[in-house]
């Protein structure tokens, strides 16, 4: 909480830096612009904060989770992309820090390959998203604000 703001923190892991271009018939036309765009719209609405941070890399992702345990963040949405399949490492950190988190997947990855059916996140998550394209970052969002408590 941050001024009396529920603050959001939202995680995208490896490649959603190419939504809107990979993949479409899987993962739509919407970029990961559009999607931040968007929550920024909605953060006025709800008044609330809503941060976005994408990498890449495990390491930035387990740093970025870390930062939140002392900056005020109420509720993660983590898309961890190909890192829901293998993470042992980014599952620790959200537990370490103990933020309430919402794990959220553009596809529908129990319709998709088996191997893409376990998740290292979802018996931990508060709630999980999936399948509802790009706007499924909006529900996780306003979830967190109206819904998730406020952290001291
Ligand atoms: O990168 C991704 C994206 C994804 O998390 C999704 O948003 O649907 C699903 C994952 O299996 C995949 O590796």
């Amino acid at each position: 909480m941050q001024g009396g703001k529920k603050t959001v923190l939202v995680i995208n892991g490896p490649n959603l830096n190419l939504l809107g271009t990979r993949e479409p018939h899987l993962y739509g036309h919407e970029t990961l612009q559009d999607v931040e765009i968007a929550g920024q719209k909605q953060a006025k609405e709800l008044n609330a904060n809503v941060t976005f941070f994408q990498s890449n890399w495990e390491g930035a992702i387990v740093d970025k989770i870390q930062e939140a345990r002392t900056n005020g963040t109420d509720g993660i949405v983590i898309n961890p992309g190909g890192f829901t399949h293998t993470s042992v490492a980014i599952r620790d950190a959200l537990l370490a820090v103990s933020i309430p988190f919402i794990e959220l997947h553009v596809s529908n990855i129990h319709a998709r390959e088996e191997w893409r059916h376990h998740s290292y996140f979802s018996d931990k998550a508060k709630a999980i998203i999936v399948g509802c394209g790009a706007a499924g970052y909006g529900y996780a969002i306003e979830h967190v604000a109206k819904k998730f408590p406020e952290r001291p």
